[in-house]
């Protein structure tokens, strides 16, 4: 059942799984822990459950998913810290504050990650489940594909035969076409050496332009909430949920084998109380993100004892990887002109139009709004000669991990500049994907409602700001393909006219931001190893009955969006629960 304050819980209740944070990764683990009809779940969420089309409609409306971060409801309005690799700026660092967590509020890419990046996971953690032969049969249980929101036949767009077909998470090819479409198309058969068609960027190989395949069905998103947690509420299953409630604590219940077991947590509505504890007869499964779950941990007494102690926390469980090992992609929206007389920025600028588009979305589920706005998506490697290679050795995982990615949007960028009143537009987003920059989760105060300090050190390293660089440059390169005569017009907004590498590279510096994928601060490590905070099977080190599933357990980021990896590694974590691994 679905309780919004603490004192309604039944009394007496016993748990047998107590899970912290109902984001993606707890949300796939608490329903799926329910489905064992003996075993008792409670997850407890710090944010609100926002029901599309009555409390919130633009989380269920794909093109308005920008709208949902920063300074909204669903968000934790988290600032980063001031960014030397950004010109000394701060940035908004958007996270999920709402039932689903950040899969309710992303925009839906959906990628299951590079063969190569999977198979590095199982090699530094020693734990061959994580390879990517392994991690297939997650996919399939995960995946339902479904028709695009404009129905289109989608033949040539996608390989079926890898794809799930029965899972709870609906999946589609982008929807309705853009004027970029064809144009993309063919600039892949003009300048097919440097950018080939990709048949099915989810192949495991995603080199190449690939359709762009998105958690959406029926025009709507599809998320932990809606494809899990949602149906396990509404079949009036064993599972509780109690939201607008934030976990405070993680505490010893007991000792086994000379380790602590860490089975109570504590929680409440605000700093002022009241507090209150539960106890998991199992186990605590600690979903609460990348920067929630070090910062639970941080708070538990489970970190460097050093950093520990300047605040006053005593060491329950020494840790210094915790909190450490931030990673995040950087994305930087390069905006050109076009020649075109109707673009979605006309709904910035005509009332009748958004209004008419809103009213078709909500009668038919169809329409512009029905898909994201993200069209195709390329994904790409430095040239092996890349001069960077010759001081630095490659970060990327193998041959199959890109370096950098191609986003393609027929819209301005509405993240740094207003939409101007005049013209029309598009976006080729060159994104950093394999940051070699480092940063961390801290604590700022003892008080677990103070927000931590985030630095996601973006653009921090030479190989960071080469790579974004050679991304812009090919970028351009795209552009000049003859596809695009008469039909781009130059490059606008703060791209006008940038060009030599120095003026890219401040242009980066400039306006480069997060694309929102922090992972890597709970790290996985092998099983015995010092460094690292959870074992492969994602138990917490040095502790019994508390595990880790989100995104803070990849100890590399992955070099694509990573909402569909940490759906695998969910799904994967219950396998493990439920065979008491
Ligand atoms: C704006 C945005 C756009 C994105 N776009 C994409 C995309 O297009 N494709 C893609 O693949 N990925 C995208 N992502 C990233 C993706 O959504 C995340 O990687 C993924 O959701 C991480 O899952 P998680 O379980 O680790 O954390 P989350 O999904 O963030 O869940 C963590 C949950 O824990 C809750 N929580 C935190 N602390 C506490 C506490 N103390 N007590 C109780 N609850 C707590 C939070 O409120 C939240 O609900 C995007 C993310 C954002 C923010």
């Amino acid at each position: 059942a679905l309780y919004t304050s603490p004192a309604q819980l039944p009394a007496g209740r016993k748990y047998d799984y107590v899970v912290v944070g109902g984001g993606l990764g707890g949300g796939v683990v608490a329903a799926r822990l329910a489905e064992t009809a003996s075993k008792n779940v409670l997850l407890i969420e710090a944010g609100p459950r926002l029901v599309p089309n009555r409390d919130i409609e633009t989380i269920a409306i794909p093109f308005l998913c920008v709208g949902l971060a920063p300074d909204t409801p669903a968000d934790w309005n988290y600032t980063s810290t001031v960014q030397p690799g950004l010109a000394g700026r701060t940035i908004d660092y958007p996270r999920g504050r709402v039932l689903g967590g950040s899969s309710s509020i992303n925009y839906m890419i959906w990628n299951t990650g590079s063969s190569d990046d999977w198979d590095r996971y199982a090699r530094v953690t020693g734990d061959s489940g994580w390879s990517w032969k392994a991690i297939q049969p997650f996919i399939k249980k995960v995946e339902r594909i479904v028709p695009p929101a404009d129905n289109h036949n989608t033949t040539g767009e996608y390989i079926p035969s890898i794809h799930g077909t029965s899972g709870p998470l609906g999946i589609s090819l982008q929807g309705y076409p853009s004027l970029l479409d064809s144009r993309v198309i063919a600039t892949t058969e003009q300048l097919s050496a440097e950018f080939p068609l990709n048949p099915d960027m989810n192949s495991g190989n995603p080199i190449g332009i690939g359709y762009s395949q998105f958690s959406v069905e029926n025009g709507s998103r599809t998320s932990s909430a809606t494809a899990y947690l949602e149906p396990a509420l509404s079949s009036g299953s064993n599972l509780d949920v109690l939201v607008n409630t934030q976990v405070t604590k993680l505490f010893q219940t007991g000792t086994e084998q000379g380790l602590p077991a860490i089975r109570g947590v504590q929680f409440a509505q605000s700093a002022e109380g009241p507090f209150y504890v539960v106890n998991a007869t199992t186990e605590v499964i600690l979903s609460a993100g990348a920067i929630g779950t070090p910062q639970l941990l941080l708070l538990s007494g489970i970190g460097g004892s050093a950093d520990l102690k300047k605040l006053g926390i005593n060491t329950l469980v020494n840790l210094p990887d915790v909190g450490k090992n931030l990673q995040d992609h950087t994305v930087l929206p390069n905006i050109w002109s076009i020649n075109a007389t109707q673009t979605p920025d006309d709904y910035a600028r005509n009332a009748t139009l958004i209004n008419d588009d809103l009213t078709q979305w909500a009668t038919t589920g169809t329409g512009q709004l029905a898909t994201p706005p993200a069209t195709n998506i390329g994904w790409f490697r430095l040239p092996k000669n890349a001069s960077i290679f010759d001081t630095l050795t490659d970060p990327s995982a193998g041959p199959t991990s890109p370096h950098y990615e191609f986003i393609f949007a027929e819209v301005w960028d509405s993240f740094t500049l207003p939409t101007p009143t005049t013209g029309h537009y598009m976006i080729l987003s060159s994104n950093l994907f394999t940051p070699t920059s480092r940063g961390s989760v801290t604590l700022n105060t003892t008080n677990p409602f103070d927000f931590p300090i985030i630095d996601p050190a973006l653009l921090n390293s030479a190989f960071d700001i080469y790579t974004i660089r050679e991304a812009v440059k090919a970028a351009q390169r795209f552009m000049a393909a003859p596809a695009w005569d008469g039909f781009v017009i130059e490059q606008a907004g703060n791209f006008a006219g940038v060009t030599t590498d120095a003026e890219v590279e401040a242009y980066a510096r400039a306006n480069a931001a997060t694309v929102f994928h922090p992972v890597g601060t709970a790290a996985m490590s092998p099983k015995g190893a010092s460094s690292g905070v959870v074992d492969p099977n994602l138990t917490v080190k040095g502790t019994r009955g508390l595990r880790i599933v989100d995104a803070s357990i990849f100890p590399y980021v992955p070099s694509m969006h990573p909402q569909g990896l940490v759906y695998l590694v969910a799904e994967r974590a219950v396998t493990l629960i439920k065979a008491g691994c």
